[in-house]
């Protein structure tokens, strides 16, 4: 498959804290890479500096094989669904999915999340109003709405109800069989043994493994990806 994303010799830091240490990776179009990790190993660090967020200190980034620092215009075939979304406190939902429509000057071309969540239902609720759920409800129903190549969903199960997950599963699944790429950052292991085609584990902001989800698989003679990472991880020292 195409390689889109490539990450060269990536490097950040906070202060004195190493974040990200010479991380190299690519990711093709057409499959799920779930990114995994202990806390604080820098998955979302990695994602954010995909998109733009941060910047990195030394490495480079390339979009389609052009380097995105100083760039903007990569970021709208990137749907992303940050760990918590951050929204104007008084803005309803409605207002708020009319915002990014005028925003980005099209009209929303993907709405399947949005009906199957019924936001249409709460266009009216002000966003300071909504549950943990709801709102991440809103924040994935905008990342798919614009049909991007790539969607990149930091932890996006975390506060939804487990019919919310799954809806938002089958959509992941749906988009895959289009030829998107799908990043996603996670912990709960049963849903990224569901959905990825390959598993990214990052520990201290190094790639411990990058693999095909049936190479981890085979290579530890597990069926599940729990027991696989498991063994592997109670083998070194993670
Ligand atoms: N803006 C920032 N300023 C200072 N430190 C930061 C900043 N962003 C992240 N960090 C630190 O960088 C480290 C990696 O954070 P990051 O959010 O990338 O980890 P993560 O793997 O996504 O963790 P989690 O699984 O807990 O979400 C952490 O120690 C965090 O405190």
């Amino acid at each position: 498959m195409e390689k889109i994303i490539a990450v060269k010799g990536l490097q950040k830091s906070f202060g004195r804290l190493e974040v990200l240490k010479n991380l190299s990776c690519d990711f093709a179009s057409g499959g799920v890479v779930s990114i995994l990790g202990p806390n604080a190993s820098g998955k979302t660090t990695l994602i954010k500096s995909i998109l733009g967020m941060v910047i990195p200190d030394g490495g480079e980034i390339l979009f389609q094989g052009r380097s995105i620092l100083n760039t903007f215009d990569y970021k709208k075939h990137i749907g992303y669904m940050p760990q918590i979304g951050h929204y104007p406190d008084n803005m309803k939902i409605g207002q708020l999915f009319k915002m990014v429509m005028d925003i980005r000057q099209q009209d929303a071309v993907d709405t399947e999340l949005l009906k199957a969540y019924q936001l249409e239902s709460m266009y009216q609720k002000t966003m300071r109003t909504l549950s943990g759920g709801t709102l991440q409800k809103v924040s994935a129903a905008l990342a798919f709405m614009f049909n991007p190549a790539v969607l990149i969903l930091d932890e996006p199960s975390a506060g939804l109800d487990p019919l919310a997950a799954e809806a938002l599963k089958e959509k992941i699944l749906e988009e895959k069989t289009k030829g998107k790429l799908i990043l996603v950052t996670s912990h709960i292991l049963s849903e990224a043994d569901e959905i990825s085609d390959h598993i990214l584990y990052l520990f201290e902001g190094q790639i411990k493994f990058y693999k095909t989800l049936t190479d981890v698989k085979r290579e530890t003679g597990e069926q599940k990806l729990s027991k696989a990472l498991t063994q592997i991880l109670s083998s070194t020292s993670c």
